[in-house]
């Protein structure tokens, strides 16, 4: 009986932890190069954009004390003098937009709208609904309100000349409201960052193609386009491309040339068709390989070369869906919105949230695991997390079902149900 050779055994792979690949990531982010350059855009074309430049507040928000509350407005020193009901007069009317001119004498007030300038002489807002009134006398408890009560004080958004937004924001809503309520029309942001995507494997058909015998659709092509324009990044589609070493390094460095990261997912494994780290060797510089992750352990990082300028960032992805996405979202999304001019704070990935797992979960100590979850808010504790039954990397169906990724940390084993476990929302990381 004849036994078949056996392969050559592989060398072992040193995986690195979590930690030391994001170190080692903006490392590389250090050497690409000055920053984007800066565009003047409209308010309205400006969310997701990186602010390029300070904003100071030219003047304080809001710039006038005002009303926070309808009722009527009086001189809250009134309150000390005096017991029983309080009992005033009501000599003018004040709405947002359309102040009261005069000034308040004791024994008067004036009927305010929540907004409308406080007038000259008021410091004090009793809410309508404590009061009684003809419309002309007013009446309300004597403790009704507090002496200030109901004021909001000019500047209590903003103060005249302090910082209203710092370089690296991301703006969203609230950053363009304020922006708004500074009177601006524009903002200085950064130039999006053109991100290529290249998806490599000779089994990968584009969606619209027909399907044959072997071949499977790209999914992670458009997956990754959408994470890419969801941090605000502009993608650059320089086409797949096949397991070919000298088309994927050709691919690279046309990918290169357009644009300022290229990201390529498949062919980082220990396979025969798995040339990613070989491409970029031969057009660039590779970091590293592999990661004590899962999924997403098969990921190289490095920079590609370009003539006259700074070198270009490259991220090789695992090949499987959910590796894919899963390292995307761990170490892509902070690299990109680095280079994109985003502040550190901005940047990191935010701090996971705790919460209590309904199953147990098997683990071995010695890598990070990264876990497809539904988390659940629970009435007065934590809230709970169902981690998906099948959690393998090619399975994309239970990503779409996720909201949440439980993270079991490097040096931890298994956990039972019911114990605490750290979870990071989908939501908060694009
Ligand atoms: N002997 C070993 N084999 C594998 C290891 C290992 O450590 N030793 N790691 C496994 C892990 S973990 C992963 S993840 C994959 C990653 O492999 P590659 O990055 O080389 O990716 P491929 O082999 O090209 O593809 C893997 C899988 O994903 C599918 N794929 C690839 N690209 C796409 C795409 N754009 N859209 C949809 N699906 C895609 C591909 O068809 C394969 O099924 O390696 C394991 N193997
Ligand atoms: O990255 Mo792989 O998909 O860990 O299984």
């Amino acid at each position: 009986m004849t036994s078949s050779p056996s392969p050559e055994p592989s060398p072992a792979i040193a995986d690195l932890p979590v930690d030391e690949v994001r170190h080692r990531i903006e490392a590389l982010v250090a050497r690409c190069g000055p920053g984007l350059p800066v565009a003047h855009v409209e308010l309205g074309q400006a969310l997701g954009r990186v602010l390029a430049q300070d904003v100071h507040s030219p003047f304080s928000v809001p710039p006038h004390d005002n009303a926070a509350m309808d009722g009527y407005a009086f001189d809250g020193g009134a309150l000390r003098h005096g017991d029983g009901a309080m009992a005033l007069q009501i000599i003018g009317r004040a709405l947002a937009g359309a102040p009261w001119a005069g000034t308040l004498a004791a024994g008067q007030a004036v009927r305010i709208m929540t907004g409308a300038v406080m007038p000259a002489g008021a410091d004090t807002v009793v809410p309508q609904e404590l009061c009684e009134t003809d419309g002309a006398a007013l009446r309300f408890a004597r403790d009704a309100v507090a002496i200030g009560a109901n004021r909001r004080r000019a500047g209590d958004d903003l103060c005249a000349g302090g910082l209203a937004l710092a370089r690296g924001e991301r703006l969203g809503a609230a950053a363009l409201g304020l922006l708004a309520s500074l009177g601006q029309t524009q903002v200085a942001v950064h130039q999006r960052l053109r991100v290529a995507v290249v998806s490599t494997g000779d089994e990968l058909l584009q969606p619209g193609q027909a399907l044959r015998a072997g071949a499977i659709y790209d999914s992670n092509g458009a997956m990754l386009a959408a994470l890419v324009r969801q941090l605000g990044c502009e993608w650059v589609d320089p086409g797949a491309a096949p397991d070919q070493p000298q088309a994927l390094a050709e691919r690279f460095t046309a990918a290169a040339a357009q644009a300022d990261v290229v990201i390529s997912t498949g062919g980082v494994s220990v396979g025969e068709a798995d040339h990613t780290r070989a491409a970029l060797a031969q057009t660039g510089e590779l970091g590293f390989w592999h990661v004590a992750m899962r999924p997403g352990r098969p990921f190289a990082a490095g920079l590609l070369h370009r003539h006259g300028q700074a070198p270009a960032l490259f991220l090789g992805l695992p090949g499987n869906p959910v590796a894919a996405m899963v390292s995307f979202l761990v170490f892509a999304r902070e690299a990109l919105l680095r280079l994109a001019g985003c502040r550190a704070d901005v940047a990191t990935l935010p701090p996971p949230v705790r919460a209590r797992t309904r199953q147990a979960l098997r683990k071995r100590p010695g890598r990070t695991e990264y876990q497809r979850a539904v988390l659940r808010p629970v009435a007065g504790g934590l809230p709970e997390v169902d981690v998906a039954a099948n959690q393998s990397s090619a399975v994309l169906s239970a990503m779409v079902g996720a909201n949440a990724l439980v993270v079991l940390p490097h040096a931890q084993g298994g956990v039972q149900a019911g114990d605490e476990v750290d979870v990071l929302l989908l939501d908060a990381l694009t």
